[in-house]
């Protein structure tokens, strides 16, 4: 008999169920088992307020883990850059995907070093306009907030000379052809998990987690292990600029974390390596000697 179809909840966006889609149909090839997408509704969909005001990108998490708890659906995928550090314990991350793109996209009709002093970069984060601002701070950073679509239509139309947004995200919604420059990590450090994708499920479904954990890559896991545990450590959240970057190579794992002031002008950027197994107190220790160098002076109110 072929079972029923797992219900995988997703938001109604285009990149959420875009993604939801790419994991879906990575279970179906991997299991041959069915699963149905399920579009619910998030706070941070409907709302107008910006993100920062919102306290944190846990307004898109927690209607689809009312959906988890109420048996609506058996599974979900965020981004795991919006999932807030501190895990529910009623759920787990049954698999993290290999990660794609890590890096930061600049949508413009020129690279970032031509823009014209004075040019207009459109970006809601605090991270992305604090470290470009340490790389061009004659440009005016201006908050936009909406889905990928209107602000690249920002540029298209001239309200702004430049849209800064996560490669991953634009690959997955076929927009790479008008990136015109990708940032290195050197220059602009990526969120915390960006990239990657998180399958979430309830913790008590044990035959569940393990069907789900098909997908893990566990050098994925063990790398953005570390780079949460940074974000974690420093009390930070979504709208703090922090950045953090880990590689693991299989043997070792390797860390670069920064926080940098909102003007740009000071940071505290550091690296480690060390055991993937020890990802997590790798990060921890990497954010107790940023703090102990003012990383915490730097984030001032942003940190929480
Ligand atoms: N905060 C919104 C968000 N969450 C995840 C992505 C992109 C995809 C990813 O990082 O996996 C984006 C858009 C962006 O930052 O451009």
């Amino acid at each position: 008999m072929t079972p029923e179809p797992l219900r995988l909840g997703t938001r109604r966006s285009q990149l959420a169920t875009t993604q939801s889609q790419m994991v879906a149909d990575g279970y179906t090839e991997r299991t041959g088992r069915a699963i149905e997408l399920v579009g619910v509704t998030t706070f941070g969909d409907v709302t107008k307020a910006h993100l920062a005001q919102l306290g944190g990108t846990g307004v898109f998490v927690s209607a689809l883990r009312d959906k988890l708890l109420d048996g609506e659906i058996d599974f979900a995928v965020h981004s795991l850059k919006d999932l807030p550090t501190k895990q529910d314990p009623r759920f787990v991350l049954a698999a993290l995907p290999a990660r794609h793109d890590h890096r930061d996209a600049l949508i413009a009709h020129a690279k970032f070093a031509d823009l014209p002093s004075g040019a207009r970069v459109g970006t809601g984060s605090p991270r992305r306009v604090a470290m470009l601002s340490a790389l061009r701070p004659d440009l005016e950073y201006v908050p936009i907030r909406g889905n990928a679509d209107t602000r690249i239509a920002k540029v298209t139309s001239g309200e702004l000379d430049a849209v800064v947004l996560a490669t991953a995200g634009l690959d997955r919604l076929g927009r790479s052809a008008e990136i015109a420059q990708i940032f290195e990590v050197e220059e602009l450090l990526p969120a915390p998990g960006q990239g990657a994708l998180a399958v979430e499920c309830r913790a008590d479904l044990t035959d569940l987690v393990a069907f789900l954990g098909v997908l893990d890559d566990p050098r994925t896991r063990s790398a953005v292990a570390a780079e949460r545990a940074v974000l974690s450590a420093l009390e930070a959240g979504c709208a703090a600029p922090v950045g953090a970057y880990a590689v693991d190579d299989g043997h070792t794992l390797n860390l670069t974390a920064t926080v940098v002031a909102l003007d740009g002008r000071e940071a505290v950027r550091k690296s480690t390596a060390g055991s993937p197994s020890e990802a997590d107190s790798l990060g921890r220790r990497l954010a107790a000697e940023m703090i102990s160098e003012g990383a915490d002076r730097l984030m001032g109110e942003h940190s929480h």
